[in-house]
């Protein structure tokens, strides 16, 4: 600490009688790279239970935990609970009505033996912008993070438009018929047939069920279906069984607009009382999530008064935020998959950063393209913790084929949120991290590439390489944004003034002062509101 003392603090008299003396640190980025303590390794930092902290280790620790107990895990989840929540999740008369809709099922383990269709538009101004190819690897990464189902054929399908009546033509849909009939004849029998695509049209998906004699599935029904298997708090449950029902209606709709009306076999036929069940589950969930929500509006708020820097972790699903959070805060019981939304819930997770300021991380909930807006529009509300955060990572897996798509879709996505948010999204708020660089064959062909948002920082959260880079620019970002500063400060031996820094302050380093026996100098990240607080506390009482 003295070591940086000499060299970058700039002595600054803070009172006339100056009993204390403030020492403001210019040029924080290069003390920040410079300082000894910064370039040790990372795992220092980011856990606090072994920082040892000499002989004022006993009051610092204090301190923490006293924080700590402020901000218990549990201070950040919203409380689960409620018959009436647990009766909305288990109700057989509506799981009835969805499986008969979506195909969706309770029971998630079950095996299927699954054919994907990846239809696409070849030519015209329709074309999909992204390859066919990619789009298939898409639609097998759906299947593949629902654990027991095999996928035993893929087929892309050029088609002229996504939007006809019946989706291929004669033609086509005959080869695609004998195909399947063959594979069931030859190969392990199909038990459902996924058509990688948004949403399939009631006569869509009745005349490829005729044909194929096989349940069909679209995107928007195998995405439910995950995150059905990976909703673990009830909020995010909620959230997924509101997401169900635009769907089921937009079935009965169609059903209801097709021309053979609603007599023909196979059809959802909902009675009155089955309408009448849907209207008043909707609601039911909606007014079960709006308690919710403003349970997380109160821990916000309390979070906001605690003064915790938030820093939230976004990007496409499967780019490793989740994996990120556990290398910057060395959190174990963070378990990083290989699944699409893996992560439903926005959680918190505190972490250090190398001036030993805490904050906090906010894993999300991974954005994906074609998924429709129905489907997503219930989780968009969990990203509204996210999108106030002061600091954003937007994490990209530079390993994967489609990156820039992914990309470019994530900041659209971000864009319009933040449009609509209570926080402009400036550059400074921004950090985009390029993930994955160990699967990259020559990360150092890969270009620093900058766009809107600023350079890009490569990283692997597996094998740890940048991650302590990032972490520096992460504390940059966050004392910049968040009006904090470094300072000096010198105070009394076993006065108050030490245990009110503790509190109010991040301390980041102290030791005796070589000049004055008495008294010890301090190193902290404090906001300007903090230290006009400590001014009028100490410096004006004792001048
Ligand atoms: N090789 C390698 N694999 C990584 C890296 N980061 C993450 N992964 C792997 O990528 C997969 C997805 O990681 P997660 O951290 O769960 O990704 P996520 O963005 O949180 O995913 P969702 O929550 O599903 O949106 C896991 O299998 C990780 O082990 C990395 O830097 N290198
Ligand atoms: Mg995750």
């Amino acid at each position: 600490m003295l070591g940086l003392g000499v060299r970058f603090v700039v002595r600054k008299v803070c009172a006339k009688n100056a009993a204390l003396e403030c020492y403001y640190l210019k040029q924080f980025a290069a003390a920040t790279q410079c300082h000894p303590m910064l370039s040790a390794h990372r795992a220092k930092y980011t856990n606090a239970s072994k920082y040892k902290g000499g002989k004022l280790a006993g009051q610092r620790q204090k301190a923490i935990e006293s924080e700590r107990e402020r901000s218990a895990p549990e201070d950040e989840q919203p409380s689960d609970g409620g018959d009436n929540r647990s009766e909305l999740i288990e109700d057989r008369e509506y799981d009835s009505v969805a499986s008969t809709a979506m195909h969706v099922t309770k029971q998630l383990l079950n095996v299927q033996h699954v054919a994907i269709i990846q239809p696409y538009i070849k030519w015209g101004p329709r074309k999909n912008p992204t390859k066919p190819e990619l789009l298939l690897q898409e639609a097998e990464a759906l299947v593949r993070s629902l654990p027991r189902w095999n996928i035993e054929l893929t087929m892309k399908v050029p088609v002229e438009t996504l939007d006809k009546r019946q989706l291929f033509g004669t033609g086509k849909l005959e080869e695609l018929r004998g195909i399947i009939q063959a594979h069931q004849e030859s190969g392990t029998p199909l038990t459902c047939v996924f058509i990688s695509k948004g949403t399939l049209t009631y006569s869509q998906k009745q005349s490829l069920e005729q044909a194929f004699r096989l349940p069909v599935m679209d995107r928007y029904s195998v995405v439910v279906q995950i995150l059905r298997l990976h909703a673990v708090s009830m909020e995010a449950k909620l959230q997924v069984a509101l997401a169900e029902l635009p769907y089921i209606w937009s079935q009965v709709k169609d059903q209801e607009g097709s021309p053979k009306g609603p007599a023909g076999g196979g059809r959802i036929f909902l009675s009155d009382s089955q309408r009448q069940m849907l209207q008043l589950r909707e609601r039911k969930l909606r007014n079960e999530l709006a308690t919710i929500r403003s349970h997380r509006e109160l821990l916000r708020n309390r979070r906001r008064q605690k003064n915790f820097p938030v820093v939230a972790v976004v990007g496409y699903t499967n780019a490793g935020k989740t994996s990120l959070i556990k290398a910057l805060t060395e959190e174990q019981s963070l378990q990083p998959r290989d699944q699409l939304f893996a992560t439903l819930d926005v959680t918190a997770h505190a972490g250090r950063l190398p001036c030993k300021l805490e904050v906090l991380y906010m894993d999300t909930v991974g954005f994906m393209a074609d998924i429709p807006t129905g489907l997503i529009e219930c989780f968009v509300a969990t990203l509204e913790d996210a999108m106030l955060a002061d600091v954003i990572v937007h994490v990209q897996d530079m390993a994967h084929e489609a990156c820039s798509e992914q990309r470019a879709h994530v900041e659209r996505t971000l864009g319009k949120l933040m449009h609509s948010g209570e926080r402009p999204l400036s550059p400074e708020r921004i950090i985009n991290v390029g993930n994955k660089i160990d699967l990259v064959p020559d990360p150092s062909a890969l270009a620093v590439e900058c766009n809107d948002y600023g350079r890009l920082h490569l990283i692997s959260s597996q094998t740890l390489v940048g991650v302590h880079e990032l972490l520096l620019e992460v504390e940059r970002r966050v004392l910049k944004v968040t009006g904090r500063q470094r300072i000096v400060i010198r105070v009394p031996m076993g006065g108050p003034e030490m245990a009110w820094l503790y509190k109010n302050a991040a301390v980041t380093e102290s030791a005796a002062d070589p000049e004055n026996a008495e008294r010890l100098l301090v190193s902290v990240v404090i906001t300007d509101a903090k230290l006009q607080q400590f001014r009028h506390l100490f410096i004006r009482k004792r001048s």
